[in-house]
């Protein structure tokens, strides 16, 4: 629809050629995030390798106790130092609320399988080798009840400093894009994901423009519930086509199918 819009503004509208063509190509390049406000996501966390003598964002993460860091298991499948920084807003410049805090073992759902990202079971725990000081910048996470699951077109958001275009840069400023819940039933159909996804996933966007990117993999899917954001999702995986491909919505792995096993694991 949105394809057949514009170039009826084409055919109608010749001299706006320009014009016209910008807004085609940031439609398909956007990614579809916003700066967040400082301090808006303070669950958030950075999830940082070290490569030579420097530190560099992989994925998010969510402090769940402030020594515990729920993210997602592919995330820390290479056997690299980690650590987390808590409070971040801006990668690249000093906030003055950063809390760098080392990653002193991890735990991965025994499941989990890193050749096949399909089956699930991209979750894992990070213990932290000292507890991060809670304060306005740097709070716990609300998770949601056992086996709670939202309506079709819930209305969540992705955080992260993940790509914003599709192969493009990590942006310093923490985004966030709006993402309905696409429920199992229509997710699972041969137009979306079809058999790819599973119950104990949560699928969320697919409308071509906005979506998670790569860097944002383990971050949150933050859903208000009764006047609380709760995370409901840890993202997992996009289409090889790319982190905006329509009917592809990102797909997390579901929190609340893995309630127990957090509290095992914690
Ligand atoms: C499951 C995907 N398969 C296909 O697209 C094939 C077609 C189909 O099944 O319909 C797939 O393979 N996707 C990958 C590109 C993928 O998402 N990979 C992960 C990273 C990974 C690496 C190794 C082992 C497991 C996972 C990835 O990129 N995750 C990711 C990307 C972006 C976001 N996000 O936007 O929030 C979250 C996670
Ligand atoms: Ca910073």
């Amino acid at each position: 629809m949105l394809r057949l819009l514009v170039l009826a503004a084409l055919v109608l509208c010749g001299h706006c050629a320009d014009e016209n063509l910008r807004f085609i190509e940031d439609n398909t390049r956007v990614v579809g995030g916003t700066n967040s406000a400082p301090n808006a996501w303070p669950w958030q966390i950075s999830l940082q390798y070290l490569s030579g003598s420097s530190w560099y964002h992989t994925c998010g993460g969510s402090l769940i106790r402030a020594n515990r860091v729920l993210t997602a298991a592919h995330c820390v499948d290479r056997v690299v130092s980690f650590r987390v920084v808590l409070g971040e807003h801006n990668l690249s410049a000093n906030d003055g609320t950063e809390q760098i805090i080392a990653v002193s073992s991890i735990r991965k759902h025994a499941n989990w399988n890193s050749s096949n990202v399909a089956a699930g079971y991209d979750i894992a725990i990070l213990h932290l080798a000292s507890s991060a000081t809670l304060n306005n910048y740097v709070k716990l996470a609300a998770l949601p009840g056992d086996g709670v699951v939202l309506a079709h077109n819930y209305g969540c958001t992705i955080t992260g400093w993940g790509r914003t275009t599709t192969g493009g840069s990590l942006p310093s400023i923490l985004q966030q894009a709006p993402l309905p819940v696409v429920a199992h039933s229509t997710c699972s159909t041969s137009s979306y994901w079809g058999s790819t996804v599973k119950t104990t996933m949560v699928c969320a966007g697919g409308n071509g423009v906005q979506a998670g990117c790569n860097g944002d993999s383990g971050g949150p899917l933050n859903c208000p519930v009764n006047g609380v954001y709760q995370v409901h999702g840890i993202a997992s995986f996009v289409s090889s086509l790319g982190c905006n491909a329509y009917l592809k919505p990102t797909v997390f792995t579901r929190v609340s199918a893995y309630i127990s096993w957090i509290n095992s694991n914690v």
